[in-house]
């Protein structure tokens, strides 16, 4: 047996799976029949620019109002545009997912050449009314001369029924009778709210008006008055123009007071404009604006693009306030000026969340799974457009005035990192424009950093990471007219992985990982075996005396001549022991790294320098059985000293070095007596 036929759905099942599956917010209604009142006058406005529609006049004030019946429990979407015949009615309201959207493109594509501004696309976004509503009514006046006034109702989503209209003038009324699931929208707030939400940059102006009887009542009749009130004094001191001037400006005032009423929306935002006729100003306006943000952005990006694809935007680089883990951006996604939604993280390049702004793709399939957008090749090309732009925008920001760029170094400095190491495309392109603010006070790119320090250390990157706790070094290094970069965000921790992996050759270590030879005393040709001996000697008889003070078995020590006399001891931690340590950190509490580190330690070693007046001390009074004590005791506070430019003492190890610290004041004032 063979048999063909059309698959069917029964309505019963279909708003089930509407109100679940398709739409997870209650309040995407608005945006999908306000898009649809849009959709009706831009076809409309089309239809007159092709000579379709003639006889309707050119200078019509299209527009969306939008009212709310408190009292009736009634919300009405009123448009001027094309409006519908039954005929219409019966195959795109009464055929599930059949898109007059589409069936108008495909009909007038020659003369549209392409350029599409309208919005809907799958025929279902109607069906979400009943998600808020247990009945829905249309009424509609179509544009074609000679059409006659129709009339659709459905009670919820399943029987409807159609009969003869009662509009008068074009257009269409659809009118939700709100269920409970609905009342929540009978607040004007959240009515307020939601079509702030979606349709604030729709392309038709939209009103609002909300009717209640209470309201109503309150309400006092604004008092009409065009007199003005002038002294007996006064009018003696005002000559009669002045008394005519003054008149004057009251009526003007009043006029004022009686303009056009705003809509709602503004239907064309700054982003559909050509970026070269923006001005600084109006950049900025709708900056505070849309992101409620009282300080100026930095800089910002107007995306401009018509072919191969249209994406148009802006992008704004926000004056960091905080650390990054605290900082959100906000990309705001929009499809023909109606908001999709916020930060959806298919779409939009990820280290762009981290910026504010708006991005309109108007060819992108919004309603379709996020998944799928994932591999969707529309947003792979949009992402790198995105990428190449930011890029185009930081190198130019480079070269042209790099003092201006390097005082915004410190708020984008992280976001660019952090975007490098999620997109190499983007570090590949801006790797010249990166900067590294280093302990001298001033910025370098990495080549800069490298070139400069060449002969005192080459290929190496030193860091801090806490200058604070790293004063010691910092002041060491300063001494031996050595920099280092200061990266203390937390994104700088990956990014020095990062830079490593990117610039093979070059080393990138802390500060405190290793001292350089520019740190230590030069020595004076071959040394001779018996200096050798000697060093050796001193380093065990050290090594000895610290471990025995500080009770630490496997204390490594090591005894140098530094070039810097003040410092004491200082403890280094090489560079691969201390990522380890700081993975170790991150990862604890995962139980299957804690096995794997289980016996990792850190590999540290206590540098002490015979430079310093206290080592040479404690490496003669060593073996000096009456001044074991005092050893003991100094040796402690000289650990401590260094652990605490190393790192912070904890609570114990803090307790016993202020005791310590006591008794050696103690012991000076004795001597002092
Ligand atoms: N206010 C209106 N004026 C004129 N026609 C309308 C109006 N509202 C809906 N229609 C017609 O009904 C059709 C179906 O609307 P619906 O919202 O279900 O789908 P769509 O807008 O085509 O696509 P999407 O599901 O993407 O919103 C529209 O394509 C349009 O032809």
């Amino acid at each position: 047996m063979k048999e063909t036929g059309n698959l069917s759905i029964n309505s019963e099942n279909f708003l089930p799976i509407i109100k679940k599956w398709l739409y997870t917010d209650k309040d995407i209604f608005i945006r999908e029949l306000v898009s649809n009142a849009c959709d009706a006058v831009t076809k409309l406005k089309k239809l007159m620019l092709m000579g379709e529609a003639d006889h309707i006049p050119a200078e019509e004030a299209f527009q969306v109002r939008v009212l709310l019946n408190k009292d009736e429990k009634t919300l009405q979407i009123v448009d001027n545009g094309i409006g519908m015949t039954d005929e219409e009615i019966k195959k795109y309201i009464n055929q599930i997912a059949f898109s007059g959207a589409a069936d108008f493109l495909a009909k007038y594509e020659e003369k549209a050449e392409g350029d599409n501004e309208i919005i809907g696309h799958f025929g279902l976004g109607f069906y979400s009314a009943f998600m808020v509503a247990n009945k829905v009514e249309i009424d509609t006046l179509s544009y074609q001369q000679g059409a006659a006034a129709a009339k659709w109702s459905c009670a919820d989503g399943i029987d409807y029924e159609m009969s003869d209209g009662s509009r008068t003038e074009r257009g269409t009324t659809i009118t939700l009778y709100l269920s409970e699931d609905g009342e929540e929208f009978l607040d004007e707030t959240k009515l307020y709210a939601a079509l702030h939400k979606y349709c604030a940059f729709m392309p038709v102006p939209i009103f609002v008006d909300i009717l209640s009887k209470e309201d109503e009542a309150e309400e006092t009749p604004a008092e009409k008055d065009n007199t003005i009130h002038i002294s007996e004094e006064e009018a003696a001191s005002l000559t009669k123009e002045e008394i005519l001037a003054k008149a004057q400006e009251k009526t003007e005032k009043t006029e004022e007071e009686k303009e056009e009423p705003k809509p709602l929306n503004d239907p064309s935002p700054l982003w559909l404009k050509q970026p070269r006729d923006c001005t600084e100003e109006e950049y900025k306006e709708f900056y505070h604006k849309v992101f409620f943000d009282l300080n100026d952005p930095l800089f910002w990006i107007h995306l401009n693009m018509d072919y191969p694809f249209r994406l148009k935007g802006i992008l704004y680089f926000p004056k960091l306030v905080e650390q990054m883990d605290v900082v959100e951006g906000q990309i705001k996604l929009y499809s023909n000026q109606v908001y999709i939604a916020d930060n959806i993280r298919e779409v939009v390049p990820e280290f762009l969340l981290l910026l504010k702004g708006v991005l309109d793709c108007p060819d992108m399939p919004l309603n379709v799974s996020r998944s799928a957008l994932q591999n969707d090749g529309y947003v792979e090309k949009m992402n790198s457009y995105i990428t190449k732009k930011v890029a185009d925008k930081l190198n130019q920001l480079f070269k042209s005035d790099r003092s201006a760029y390097e005082g915004f170094w410190d708020d984008i400095g992280m976001f660019f990192k952090y975007g490098c190491m999620r997109e190499e495309s983007l570090y590949d392109k801006i790797k010249d424009a990166l900067l590294l603010k280093t302990t001298d006070g001033v910025y370098e790119t990495i080549a800069e950093y490298l070139e400069k320090n060449k002969e005192k250390h080459e290929n190496k990157i030193f860091f801090v990471t806490d200058e604070a706790q790293q004063a010691q070094y910092i002041r060491m290094f300063k001494e031996q007219g050595l920099e280092a970069a200061i990266l203390t965000s937390p994104v700088d921790k990956p990014f020095v992985s990062f830079l490593e992996y990117k610039n093979p050759g070059v080393k990138v270590q802390r500060i405190d990982a290793d001292i350089t030879d520019t740190l230590q005393e030069k020595k004076d040709g071959e040394e001779s075996e018996a200096k050798k001996q000697a060093d050796e000697y001193a380093n065990t008889k050290m090594e000895t005396l610290f471990r025995e003070a500080l009770s630490k078995e496997d204390l490594k020590v090591k005894a140098e001549h530094l070039k810097t006399a003040s410092v004491s001891a200082m403890i280094l931690l090489s560079e691969d022991s201390r990522r380890m340590m700081e993975m170790m950190e991150a990862y604890g509490n995962n139980e299957m790294y804690k096995a794997m580190f289980a016996n990792v330690k850190p590999d540290e070693t206590l540098v002490l320098n015979k430079s310093n007046k206290l080592v040479q001390f404690l490496m003669d009074a060593a073996d000096q059985e009456e001044k074991k004590e005092d050893c003991q005791m100094i040796c402690r506070q000289v650990y401590d000293l260094a652990l605490m430019s190393h790192r912070s003492l904890t609570s114990e190890e803090m307790t016993a070095f202020i005791d310590r610290s006591g008794q050696i004041l103690e012991k000076l004032a004795e001597l002092e007596k």
